[in-house]
C-alpha cells in the first residue's frame, strides 16, 4: 500500500477496514481488486486484473509462461527452504516431504535425481516432522523464530522470494499509456523506499 501511495494510487476506503474486494482509487481508470496472494497469478493471467502483486514463491509454484514480471518491489522477503530435525538425513533413499509448494518442489528434488514422496499441505508444514507425518519441509523462513520454535533447522536454500509485480501480456500492449508510467512510478518508489531504508539501516523488509 505504501509503494502504491508514492505511485499516486490511493483507495477511497481502507482495504483493512472495508469488506468490499474491489476498492475504487483516487484515480478513476485505476481499482484494486483485493485476492489472496496464490489467486494473483490466475486473476492477472486470465485478465481478471492487469497488474498484480504476489510474492516469487507463489510465482514459481504458477509457473507458466503467462505473465510479464517487470519489478521486484523487494518487500516481504525471505527464503524458501527444506528444513527439517537438526541433522536429518536429507539423502536417504526416499524422504518424505511436506509442503504446500508441491510444483517447486518437485522440481528441486528432480533436477537432483532426489526420489521424494511429496504431502500437499495447505499451511503449518513445521507441524509435520514433529508427528512424523513428513522427515522434510519445505517453507519460506525470514527471521527462523517457527523453524526453531519446532525444533527444526533450515538444511537446504531454494531460493530467495520477495514480492512481484505482475502484468497481464495483452493489458501490457492494448493499456501500454496506463501501465507504462504507473511501472515507472513504480520503480521509483521502490527506489526511493531503498534509499530511505539504507539511510536508516533497516533492511527493506515488509
Ligand atoms: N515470514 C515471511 N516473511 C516475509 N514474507 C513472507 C513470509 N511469509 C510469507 N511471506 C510472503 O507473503 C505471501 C503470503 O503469505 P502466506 O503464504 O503465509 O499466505 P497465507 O497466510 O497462506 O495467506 P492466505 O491465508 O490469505 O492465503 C507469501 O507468498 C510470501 O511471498
Ligand atoms: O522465519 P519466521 O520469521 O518465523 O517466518 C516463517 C513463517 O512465516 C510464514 O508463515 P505466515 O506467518 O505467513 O503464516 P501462515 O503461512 O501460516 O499463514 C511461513 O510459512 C513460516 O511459517
Amino acid at each position: 500500500m505504501p509503494l502504491l501511495g508514492h505511485a499516486g494510487i490511493e483507495p477511497v476506503e481502507p482495504p483493512q477496514v472495508s469488506r468490499r474486494l474491489l476498492l475504487a482509487t483516487g484515480v478513476a481508470q485505476v481499482r484494486l481488486v483485493i485476492v489472496r496472494a496464490a489467486d494473483a497469478p490466475t486473476y492477472v493471467e486470465y485478465g481478471g486484473a492487469d497488474v498484480g502483486v504476489t510474492g516469487k514463491d507463489v510465482l514459481m509454484e504458477y509457473g507458466g509462461q503467462g505473465l510479464y514480471e517487470p519489478l521486484d518491489l523487494g518487500i516481504a522477503r525471505c527464503r524458501l527452504v527444506i528444513a527439517g530435525r537438526p541433522g536429518a538425513n536429507v539423502t536417504a533413499r526416499r524422504v518424505r516431504v511436506a509442503t504446500k509448494y508441491v510444483n517447486i518442489t518437485r522440481r528441486y528434488f528432480a533436477e537432483q535425481g532426489r526420489q521424494v514422496e511429496l504431502i500437499k499441505l495447505y499451511g503449518s508444514m513445521e507441524l509435520a516432522p514433529l508427528v512424523g507425518l513428513a522427515d522434510l519441509i519445505v517453507d519460506l523462513v525470514d527471521t527462523g523464530r517457527t523453524l526453531q520454535a519446532n525444533g527444526l533447522a533450515p538444511l537446504e536454500h531454494i531460493a530467495d522470494i520477495s514480492s512481484r509485480l505482475v502484468v497481464n501480456r495483452a493489458a501490457m500492449k492494448t493499456k501500454h499509456r496506463l501501465i507504462k508510467p504507473f511501472l515507472a512510478r513504480m520503480q521509483a518508489a521502490v527506489a526511493a523506499m531503498h534509499r530511505s531504508a539504507a539511510n536508516s539501516g533497516t533492511t527493506g523488509k515488509s
